[in-house]
Protein backbone atom coordinates (compact mmCIF):
# COMPACT_ATOMS: atom_id res chain seq x y z
CA UNK A 1 0.00 0.00 0.00
CA UNK A 2 1.28 3.67 -0.96
CA UNK A 3 -0.25 5.50 2.05
CA UNK A 4 0.99 9.22 2.77
CA UNK A 5 0.97 10.26 6.68
CA UNK A 6 0.81 14.07 7.75
CA UNK A 7 2.28 15.29 10.57
CA UNK A 8 0.23 15.41 13.71
CA UNK A 9 -2.24 18.82 14.30
CA UNK A 10 -4.73 19.78 16.97
CA UNK A 11 -7.73 20.17 16.60
CA UNK A 12 -9.69 21.84 19.36
CA UNK A 13 -13.85 21.68 18.02
CA UNK A 14 -17.08 22.33 20.35
CA UNK A 15 -16.97 18.76 21.02
CA UNK A 16 -13.44 18.56 22.72
CA UNK A 17 -9.68 19.01 22.05
CA UNK A 18 -8.34 16.66 19.44
CA UNK A 19 -5.29 15.61 17.99
CA UNK A 20 -5.47 14.95 14.02
CA UNK A 21 -3.35 12.99 11.64
CA UNK A 22 -4.79 12.65 8.22
CA UNK A 23 -3.86 9.66 5.09
CA UNK A 24 -3.82 9.39 1.56
CA UNK A 25 -4.39 6.34 -0.42
CA UNK A 26 -4.47 6.91 -3.73
CA UNK A 27 -7.01 9.14 -4.13
CA UNK A 28 -9.08 8.85 -0.67
CA UNK A 29 -7.86 11.04 2.08
CA UNK A 30 -9.12 9.95 5.80
CA UNK A 31 -8.55 11.29 9.16
CA UNK A 32 -7.27 9.69 12.32
CA UNK A 33 -9.24 12.00 15.28
CA UNK A 34 -7.30 11.54 18.49
CA UNK A 35 -8.34 12.32 21.98
CA UNK A 36 -5.53 14.15 23.58
CA UNK A 37 -4.30 11.30 26.31
CA UNK A 38 -5.10 8.63 23.41
CA UNK A 39 -1.17 7.40 23.71
CA UNK A 40 -1.95 6.95 27.38
CA UNK A 41 -4.82 4.94 27.04
CA UNK A 42 -4.44 0.80 27.20
CA UNK A 43 -7.74 -0.05 25.63
CA UNK A 44 -8.72 2.84 23.78
CA UNK A 45 -12.52 3.57 22.52
CA UNK A 46 -12.29 3.70 18.63
CA UNK A 47 -15.23 4.41 15.66
CA UNK A 48 -14.41 3.75 12.06
CA UNK A 49 -16.68 6.39 10.86
CA UNK A 50 -17.59 6.09 6.97
CA UNK A 51 -18.17 9.26 5.18
CA UNK A 52 -21.63 10.54 4.54
CA UNK A 53 -21.37 14.33 4.08
CA UNK A 54 -25.24 14.51 3.65
CA UNK A 55 -25.77 13.57 6.85
CA UNK A 56 -22.15 14.62 8.80
CA UNK A 57 -22.25 17.65 7.01
CA UNK A 58 -25.99 18.83 5.87
CA UNK A 59 -27.55 17.00 8.76
CA UNK A 60 -29.78 15.07 6.50
CA UNK A 61 -32.38 13.15 8.38
CA UNK A 62 -32.36 10.38 5.73
CA UNK A 63 -29.76 8.55 7.69
CA UNK A 64 -28.12 8.71 11.36
CA UNK A 65 -24.34 9.61 10.64
CA UNK A 66 -24.70 12.68 11.81
CA UNK A 67 -25.77 11.96 15.04
CA UNK A 68 -23.09 8.74 15.53
CA UNK A 69 -20.51 11.13 14.30
CA UNK A 70 -21.28 13.86 17.59
CA UNK A 71 -22.18 10.95 20.17
CA UNK A 72 -18.76 9.41 19.03
CA UNK A 73 -17.01 12.88 19.47
CA UNK A 74 -18.15 13.85 22.70
CA UNK A 75 -17.31 10.72 23.83
CA UNK A 76 -13.88 9.87 22.72
CA UNK A 77 -12.71 13.28 23.44
CA UNK A 78 -14.19 12.18 27.21
CA UNK A 79 -13.48 8.86 27.51
CA UNK A 80 -10.39 8.67 25.40
CA UNK A 81 -9.60 6.93 22.00
CA UNK A 82 -9.90 7.66 18.39
CA UNK A 83 -12.54 8.16 15.46
CA UNK A 84 -11.05 7.33 12.04
CA UNK A 85 -12.80 9.26 9.19
CA UNK A 86 -13.02 6.73 7.25
CA UNK A 87 -13.86 8.52 3.57
CA UNK A 88 -15.63 6.29 1.59
CA UNK A 89 -18.69 7.86 0.68
CA UNK A 90 -22.20 6.22 0.24
CA UNK A 91 -20.79 2.80 1.25
CA UNK A 92 -17.96 3.91 -1.10
CA UNK A 93 -20.19 4.63 -4.08
CA UNK A 94 -19.29 7.67 -4.34
CA UNK A 95 -21.21 11.08 -3.86
CA UNK A 96 -22.85 11.28 -7.75
CA UNK A 97 -23.80 7.48 -7.40
CA UNK A 98 -25.37 8.02 -3.67
CA UNK A 99 -27.30 11.08 -5.02
CA UNK A 100 -27.98 8.55 -8.00
CA UNK A 101 -29.12 5.96 -5.49
CA UNK A 102 -31.25 8.29 -3.17
CA UNK A 103 -33.29 9.17 -6.32
CA UNK A 104 -33.99 5.71 -6.80
CA UNK A 105 -35.46 5.51 -2.77
CA UNK A 106 -37.18 8.67 -3.62
CA UNK A 107 -39.21 6.31 -6.04
CA UNK A 108 -39.73 3.40 -3.57
CA UNK A 109 -36.48 1.73 -3.74
CA UNK A 110 -34.00 0.73 -0.34
CA UNK A 111 -30.99 1.13 0.37
CA UNK A 112 -29.63 -2.00 -0.82
CA UNK A 113 -32.28 -1.94 -4.03
CA UNK A 114 -30.88 1.05 -5.57
CA UNK A 115 -27.60 0.00 -5.45
CA UNK A 116 -28.12 -2.75 -7.16
CA UNK A 117 -30.10 -1.03 -9.63
CA UNK A 118 -26.73 1.13 -10.19
CA UNK A 119 -25.07 -1.66 -10.73
CA UNK A 120 -23.20 -1.82 -7.44
CA UNK A 121 -22.79 -4.45 -4.44
CA UNK A 122 -24.71 -3.33 -0.92
CA UNK A 123 -21.87 -2.56 0.48
CA UNK A 124 -18.61 -1.69 -1.53
CA UNK A 125 -16.46 -0.60 1.53
CA UNK A 126 -13.35 -1.81 2.07
CA UNK A 127 -10.87 -1.52 5.07
CA UNK A 128 -7.35 -2.19 3.88
CA UNK A 129 -6.51 1.43 5.28
CA UNK A 130 -7.84 0.81 8.90
CA UNK A 131 -5.29 -1.61 9.23
CA UNK A 132 -2.48 0.66 8.41
CA UNK A 133 -3.45 3.14 10.47
CA UNK A 134 -4.11 0.78 13.58
CA UNK A 135 -0.91 -0.43 12.96
CA UNK A 136 0.63 3.17 12.69
CA UNK A 137 -0.97 4.41 15.77
CA UNK A 138 0.36 1.20 17.51
CA UNK A 139 -3.34 0.03 18.55
CA UNK A 140 -3.75 -3.76 19.71
CA UNK A 141 -6.64 -3.45 22.00
CA UNK A 142 -9.76 -1.79 21.32
CA UNK A 143 -13.47 -1.03 22.41
CA UNK A 144 -15.37 -0.91 18.88
CA UNK A 145 -18.08 1.69 19.11
CA UNK A 146 -20.63 0.23 15.90
CA UNK A 147 -23.42 -1.86 14.96
CA UNK A 148 -22.21 -3.09 11.91
CA UNK A 149 -20.99 -7.26 11.58
CA UNK A 150 -18.76 -6.19 9.19
CA UNK A 151 -16.93 -3.76 10.94
CA UNK A 152 -16.87 -6.36 13.89
CA UNK A 153 -15.79 -9.13 11.70
CA UNK A 154 -13.46 -7.02 10.11
CA UNK A 155 -11.36 -5.69 13.42
CA UNK A 156 -11.51 -9.42 14.58
CA UNK A 157 -9.64 -10.71 11.22
CA UNK A 158 -7.06 -8.50 12.69
CA UNK A 159 -3.73 -9.05 14.81
CA UNK A 160 -5.61 -7.04 17.47
CA UNK A 161 -7.77 -7.40 20.64
CA UNK A 162 -11.57 -6.57 20.72
CA UNK A 163 -12.33 -6.03 24.08
CA UNK A 164 -15.91 -5.10 23.37
CA UNK A 165 -18.10 -3.66 21.38
CA UNK A 166 -20.07 -0.47 21.92
CA UNK A 167 -23.75 -0.31 20.12
CA UNK A 168 -24.28 3.71 18.81
CA UNK A 169 -27.43 4.28 19.24
CA UNK A 170 -29.77 7.03 17.59
CA UNK A 171 -32.72 8.86 17.61
CA UNK A 172 -35.27 7.49 15.17
CA UNK A 173 -37.62 10.15 13.16
CA UNK A 174 -40.18 9.17 10.13
CA UNK A 175 -36.52 9.95 7.44
CA UNK A 176 -34.77 8.08 8.49
CA UNK A 177 -37.16 5.06 10.15
CA UNK A 178 -37.03 3.08 6.66
CA UNK A 179 -33.30 2.93 6.40
CA UNK A 180 -32.40 1.96 9.84
CA UNK A 181 -34.76 -1.13 9.80
CA UNK A 182 -33.23 -1.74 5.84
CA UNK A 183 -29.65 -2.00 7.83
CA UNK A 184 -31.45 -4.17 10.74
CA UNK A 185 -33.39 -6.80 8.78
CA UNK A 186 -31.56 -6.55 5.64
CA UNK A 187 -27.76 -6.29 6.64
CA UNK A 188 -27.69 -7.28 10.04
CA UNK A 189 -26.91 -4.03 11.64
CA UNK A 190 -27.27 -4.61 15.75
CA UNK A 191 -29.92 -2.09 16.09
N1 LIG B 1 -25.05 3.85 -1.23
C1 LIG B 1 -25.66 4.36 -0.18
N2 LIG B 1 -24.90 4.75 0.87
C2 LIG B 1 -25.53 5.25 1.93
C3 LIG B 1 -26.92 5.42 2.00
N3 LIG B 1 -27.24 5.94 3.20
C4 LIG B 1 -26.06 6.10 3.86
N4 LIG B 1 -25.03 5.68 3.11
C5 LIG B 1 -23.62 5.60 3.44
O1 LIG B 1 -23.47 4.57 4.38
C6 LIG B 1 -22.33 4.79 5.18
C7 LIG B 1 -22.74 4.65 6.62
O2 LIG B 1 -23.18 3.35 6.78
P1 LIG B 1 -24.20 2.90 7.88
O3 LIG B 1 -24.80 1.62 7.42
O4 LIG B 1 -25.12 4.04 8.22
O5 LIG B 1 -23.37 2.66 9.16
P2 LIG B 1 -22.08 1.84 9.26
O6 LIG B 1 -20.96 2.80 9.08
O7 LIG B 1 -22.10 0.68 8.32
O8 LIG B 1 -22.16 1.22 10.71
P3 LIG B 1 -21.98 1.92 12.12
O9 LIG B 1 -20.55 1.76 12.48
O10 LIG B 1 -22.88 1.17 13.02
O11 LIG B 1 -22.39 3.36 11.96
C8 LIG B 1 -21.83 6.18 4.81
O12 LIG B 1 -20.74 6.01 3.90
C9 LIG B 1 -23.02 6.80 4.10
O13 LIG B 1 -22.64 7.76 3.13
C10 LIG B 1 -27.69 5.00 0.88
O14 LIG B 1 -28.91 5.05 0.86
N5 LIG B 1 -27.01 4.50 -0.18
ZN1 LIG C 1 -25.51 9.12 6.42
Amino acid sequence: MNIQQSNIANLPTKYGKFRIKAYKDNNQEHLAIMSLDFEQIEVPYVRIHSECLTGDTLGSLKCDCQNQLELALKFISKEGGLIIYHRQEGRNIGLLNKVNAYALQDQGRNTIEANLELGFKEDERDYKVIKYIFDDLKINKLKLITNNPKKIDYVKSLNVELIERIPSITKVNKYNKYYLNTKKDKMGHLL
